[in-house]
Formats: C-alpha cells, sequence, structure tokens
C-alpha cells in the first residue's frame, strides 16, 4: 500500500445522538466544506488544548444547538481515514449519546434532521459510514477501523443534479434553496451524492479489549481509555 503511507494524522470528532425510543438518529446535512452535500454526525477539527470529548461537545453545540451531559456521552469508537498520495490521515473520534439538553437547531454548516434507523441515507453518506454506523446503532462498540479512500474521476461526482433554486427577496438578501418549488431564478448544479472519494479498501473490528484512545500511525491500537 505504498500509495497510502502516512506519517502524521490529524485529530477529527464526529457525534451521533440518538432516540432510543423512537429508533432515530440524528445527522447534519453538510452545506460547505469537508464532506459538503453529505449527511453525517456533527463534529470537526480539535482545537489546542482540548481533549477530543471536549471538542466533540464544543462542535456539537456550534453545528446543533445541543448539549450532552458528560455522564451520558459515550465514545464509540475510532476511525483512521487515509488518502491516496496523502501522508495525513484523518483520526475520527467518534462518540454517541442516547440523550441531549436544547434545541435543535441550524447552522450556517450544517442542517439537523432526525432518521428513523431504516431510513438511515447512506447513499448520501460518507461510503464507510454504512459499515460502522450499523454497528454504533446496534450498540455494537467500541469499535476501531482504517478506511482507504482514492479521489474518484471527475464525471463520477456528478452522479446526481440537483435544482437549487435562488430567491431574491424584497429586502434585497438572497437566500439559496435546495427546492424544486420556490419561486425565483433557477439553475442546475451537479452534487457528489457520496463525495469526492471512493472507499477502495478498509478494515473494522468490534473493540474487545475496551475504548480504544488513539490508533498509532502503522494501524494498531496505541492506547485505550481507562
Ligand atoms: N470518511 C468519513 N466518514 C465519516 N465522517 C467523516 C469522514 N471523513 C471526515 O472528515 N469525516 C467527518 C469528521 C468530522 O466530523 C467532519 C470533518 O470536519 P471538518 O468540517 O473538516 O472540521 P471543522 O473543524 O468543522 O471544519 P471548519 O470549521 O474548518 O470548516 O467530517
Amino acid at each position: 500500500m505504498e500509495s497510502f503511507t502516512i506519517t502524521s494524522k490529524k485529530v477529527l470528532t464526529l457525534v451521533l445522538v440518538i432516540d432510543k425510543a423512537e429508533q432515530k438518529v440524528l445527522l447534519g446535512y453538510k452545506k460547505r466544506g469537508f464532506g459538503a452535500h453529505l449527511w453525517n454526525g456533527f463534529g470537526g477539527k480539535v482545537e489546542p488544548g482540548e481533549t477530543t470529548r471536549e471538542g466533540a461537545l464544543r462542535e456539537l453545540e456550534e453545528e446543533a444547538g445541543i448539549t450532552v451531559k458528560t455522564e451520558d456521552f459515550k465514545k464509540a469508537g475510532i476511525l483512521l481515514f487515509q488518502f491516496e498520495n496523502d501522508p495525513v490521515a484523518l483520526e475520527t473520534h467518534v462518540y454517541k449519546s442516547y440523550e441531549y439538553q436544547g434545541l435543535i437547531r441550524e447552522c450556517e454548516e450544517m442542517r439537523p434532521q432526525w432518521f428513523a434507523f431504516a431510513d438511515v441515507p447512506y447513499d448520501q453518506m460518507w461510503e464507510d459510514d454504512r459499515i460502522w454506523l450499523p454497528m454504533l446503532l446496534n450498540g455494537q462498540d467500541p469499535f476501531y477501523g482504517r478506511m482507504y479512500f482514492k479521489r474518484k474521476p471527475v464525471e463520477d461526482t456528478k452522479e446526481i443534479e440537483t435544482t437549487v433554486t435562488s430567491v431574491v427577496n424584497t429586502s434585497t438578501s438572497t437566500h439559496v434553496n435546495h427546492s424544486t418549488t420556490m419561486t425565483g431564478t433557477s439553475f442546475t448544479t451537479a452534487q457528489p451524492k457520496s463525495g469526492p472519494f471512493a472507499m477502495c479498501d478498509y478494515q473494522l473490528e468490534h473493540s474487545l479489549q475496551g475504548v480504544p484512545r488513539e490508533i498509532a500511525l502503522d494501524g494498531t491500537i496505541a492506547s485505550f481509555e481507562n
């Protein structure tokens, strides 16, 4: 795997909030940036001086407007995402909670929405999600894994075409909505359906020894949480 050799990693977080009684999971539609136009959990880069747990709670509040008590916030696993010809891997710390406080709200980066477990839009998510998210939803965590991605040829990223309707309202500000029903100036835009990367290989294991804290560059679990 010469083209997948890594020399360093960035630390990211990903949070799934679950309504156990209703069998629903809260996902966010990413409106911009890395992974734009895909549904995902909430998360992002861990900032200097933050623990992964603190970073995950901060991102959840920023992106969905809700908080989770420390005792309800559980580490579900770690995923190391690797990209062809990119020496920097993304070490993503996955958390879950069955409880939350506050009112769910949209922000400029994410549009939150509840999905029944049976209706999770895997065809509009990172390809690896269909491997590990069902495990998380079924309580088969903690887990750890490595996922390998290649960039898709440009023509393969034009899988769906969405009509974007630009509405200019009377106060002259411009709102852009993915909609086919609103009036205004419409144009068609190509969107990647499952992102610009194709997963070409993966390894995922249920962690029997405990909750993984860190994955070493060689893919082994570097340490476990106490
Ligand atoms: N392959 C895959 N599957 C599932 N989830 C993810 C991936 N790759 C990823 O990066 N992710 C997740 C991990 C993070 O939750 C986000 C990416 O975070 P990002 O938006 O880059 O970080 P922020 O700190 O919020 O970004 P900016 O504020 O800099 O825009 O996707």
